[in-house]
């Protein structure tokens, strides 16, 4: 049988708020070994760059990353949100390891190429992108790696990623290895079917019924790409994917995503 690992996905809409992200991480660090954590950040990255008069552009839930959007994001990404999480991570007595996609070379992307949308220093990730052998290590010493939404491309340039896809990489490149369940969590109690309705969750998503979901637009905006990761990563083997609320992890209400 293989070893179980929980990889937890959170998003800015929790990082932004102080004592949500400490409870997250609180919660978080209560959690058996082996776990992962991935984070974005994505909604203070915005703020920011509004503040410093640099227009935020996303265009199907990814930003358009010019230089200087890539030198706002790797600081508050890589820098800023990524240390904090760790620090207050090694606080609650974890052994946290906070990583780009540069570090240990182990997430290389490829710039998006330009089609109708030129995303600028934005990178994708294939099959041969995540160095799975060398988390395995990490997770072998002990430590619990942190990755951020910053990738490299090996040849010296940093790409802004996804981190829903980063969560879902990581966890296919480890699903040969490990039996794992990869929970997304915000600051919703999961996928709703009325978007006013915190009690309306839908308890589980099959490709047929986000079809469905889709086409009647009760599904949108950054859960598109979201559960499009979700139904990927189970494709290739990873056990369990479940989207809830970040600060009732493993709650009764919860998405639970399902092939059939
Ligand atoms: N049916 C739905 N249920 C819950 N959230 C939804 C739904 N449809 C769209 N969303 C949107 O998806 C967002 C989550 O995706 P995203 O903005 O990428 O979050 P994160 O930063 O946590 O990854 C929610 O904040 C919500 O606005
Ligand atoms: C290319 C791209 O879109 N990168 C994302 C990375 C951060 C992210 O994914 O943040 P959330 O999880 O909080 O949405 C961005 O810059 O917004």
């Amino acid at each position: 049988m293989k070893p179980e690992l929980k990889i937890f996905k959170i998003g800015g809409g929790i990082i932004d708020h102080e004592p949500d992200l400490l409870e997250f991480l609180r919660l978080f660090s209560e959690i058996s070994r082996p776990k992962i954590l991935v984070h974005g950040g994505g909604k203070g990255a915005s703020e920011m760059m509004s503040r410093l008069g640099i227009a935020p552009r996303m265009v199907s839930g990814r930003r358009i990353t010019d230089a200087a959007t890539l030198e706002l994001v790797t600081m508050y990404y890589a820098g800023k949100t990524n240390k904090q999480i760790v620090a207050a991570l090694q606080s609650y007595g974890v052994n946290a390891l906070g990583v780009s996609g540069a570090d240990g070379n182990v997430i290389r992307a490829v710039k998006r190429s330009v089609r109708e949308v030129d995303y600028g220093f934005v990178g994708d990730l294939s099959e041969a992108s995540v160095d799975g052998g060398l988390i395995h290590q990490f997770l072998t010493l002990g430590l619990t790696p942190v990755f951020c939404a910053i990738t490299h491309d090996g040849q010296g340039q940093l790409l802004n990623t996804n981190a829903d896809t980063i969560a879902a990489s990581v966890a296919k490149s480890l699903s040969q290895q490990y039996s794992v369940a990869l929970h997304f969590c915000f600051e919703k109690n999961g996928v709703l079917a009325d978007f006013n309705d915190e009690q309306s969750v839908i308890s589980k998503i099959t490709p047929e019924s986000y079809d469905e979901l889709k086409a009647r637009k009760i599904i949108s905006d950054g859960m598109l790409p979201k559960l499009e990761n979700a139904f990927e990563a189970l494709h290739f083997g990873v056990k369990k994917v479940i989207v809830e609320h970040a600060l009732h992890i493993n709650g009764e209400l919860k998405t639970t995503l399902c092939l059939t």
